[in-house]
């Protein structure tokens, strides 16, 4: 006897499981099982796929011909931060640059000044409510980064902050070690990038990943190097916050690194588009930042899925560059603007981004992955990404245990 039948599911959503990301083509492939079931033990998938009688279960839920699909995967957020930035709003209408912001003291280091006053108490309580909304839009794994500390104690602190969600919440998290996000102001860039590359070590007690801000005004290429071979030599697999604004060749050097991910890339140059396809490194892409920054050029995701990468999706969210916790306003972004297909956009919010951050049990439905399962209130997978800007999770199962079910109106 399973645990749990989920019944009567009109299109169930099967990303292909992989050793390595999807790539190129293989990113507008997807199985869709029409009048399917999944079947759920001991917190796994037993079975995903057509309507059988050969399972019982103790208890069965009817997904009254909903859709369902993998929980997604969210594999870029600066979730954990005091404080916010509304009032920049105003500054980037008046056409106040985001690099301009920062080099004037606000932007991330605005940010940084609200999250050393922040208690840990305080950056749990408030990285709870963005977690929990993450649940509810469909999220079940989500990696986290520091890099609003800046110094040991506030970096650790935020570390542990992360660690504490995961305690926290019946999800699973990934944790990034994110010292190099901006230079204090009147600090030296070499000697502030020794001071943390001088803390990988105590990081990757709590830590998986090494991430770093390659960009004009922020860090070298250089200086991300030195970083990235310094954390490698400590066991860490690197990520990169590359290309984003300038053209720096920042997916070159995540490539040369052997990152799990490169991240952002909307200035990535073509050398880099082709060493991608080449590599096992996943591109992050966060158009939700382009959006929300107001800016016109949007990363080349058909030329990186064309050329043969492999790409996935992130909300980004942070409390400067995008500001939002629903990765499924992200999807309608990337069908808009970045012209992704249906399929690549699914496989990219799952599978890719599970393999961009390293969780090979999520964002795949097979026989022993974690019963991570979302049911949509949609007729089918299309219709997510094309209806924006609402929330279509209708009931979200962690473990193969329901979590989140969408409340009614009381009236
Ligand atoms: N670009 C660098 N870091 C973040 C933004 C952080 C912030 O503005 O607070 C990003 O990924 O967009
Ligand atoms: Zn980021």
């Amino acid at each position: 006897m399973n645990d749990l039948i989920i019944k009567n599911i009109k299109s169930l959503i099967l990303p292909k499981k992989s050793d390595g990301p999807l790539k190129g083509a293989e990113m507008d492939e997807l199985e869709i099982i029409d009048d399917a079931m999944i079947v759920v033990d001991d917190g796994k998938v037993v079975y995903a796929g057509e309507t059988s009688d050969e399972y019982d279960a103790s208890e069965v839920v009817d997904a009254g011909g909903r859709v369902a699909s993998p929980a997604l995967v969210e594999p870029h957020t600066h979730v954990v931060h005091g404080g916010s930035r509304e009032h920049e709003m105003a500054l980037k209408r008046q056409g106040v640059d985001y690099l301009k912001i920062l080099e004037q003291g606000g932007g991330i280091l605005n940010t940084v000044e609200q999250t050393r006053k922040a208690t840990f108490d305080e950056l749990l309580e408030k990285a709870s409510t963005n977690i929990t909304r993450m649940i509810q839009h469909g999220v079940l794994t989500v990696e986290s980064k520091s890099g609003y500390g800046l110094d040991r104690e506030n970096e650790l602190k935020q570390l542990k902050v992360s660690k504490a969600l995961e305690e926290k919440f019946p999800i699973v998290m990934r944790h990034t070690y994110l010292g190099p996000h901006a230079i204090p102001k009147g600090r030296n860039a070499d000697e502030f990038m020794d001071e943390m590359i001088a803390l990988l070590d105590e990081a990757k007690d709590y830590a998986d990943f090494a991430d770093v801000f390659t960009e004009t005004g922020v860090f070298t290429v250089e200086q991300s190097r030195k970083y990235m071979e310094a954390a490698r030599e400590k066991g860490f697999r690197v990520k990169i916050h590359a290309d984003e604004i300038d053209p720096l060749g920042g997916l070159e050097l995540a490539i040369e690194q052997d990152a799990v991910s490169a991240d952002h890339l909307v200035a990535a140059s073509e050398e880099g588009k082709k060493q991608l396809a080449e590599s096992d490194t996943v591109a992050v892409l966060l158009p939700g930042t382009t959006f929300y920054l107001g800016k016109e050029k949007y990363a080349d995701a058909r030329g990186m899925i064309d050329g043969g990468g492999a790409v996935s999706l992130a909300t980004d969210y942070n409390p400067g560059s995008c500001v939002t916790d629903n990765l499924q306003m992200i999807m309608a972004i990337a069908a808009l603007k970045l012209k992704m297909t249906p399929n690549e956009i699914w496989n990219a919010v799952t599978v890719n981004a599970a393999h961009a951050i390293d969780a090979p049990d999520r964002g795949t439905l097979e026989v022993g992955d974690a019963a991570d399962i979302v049911i949509w209130d949609a007729p089918n997978h299309e219709y997510i990404p094309y209806h924006y800007g609402v929330n279509h999770a209708y009931q979200v199962f962690a473990d193969g245990r329901l979590l989140y079910e969408r409340p009614g109106l009381k009236f």
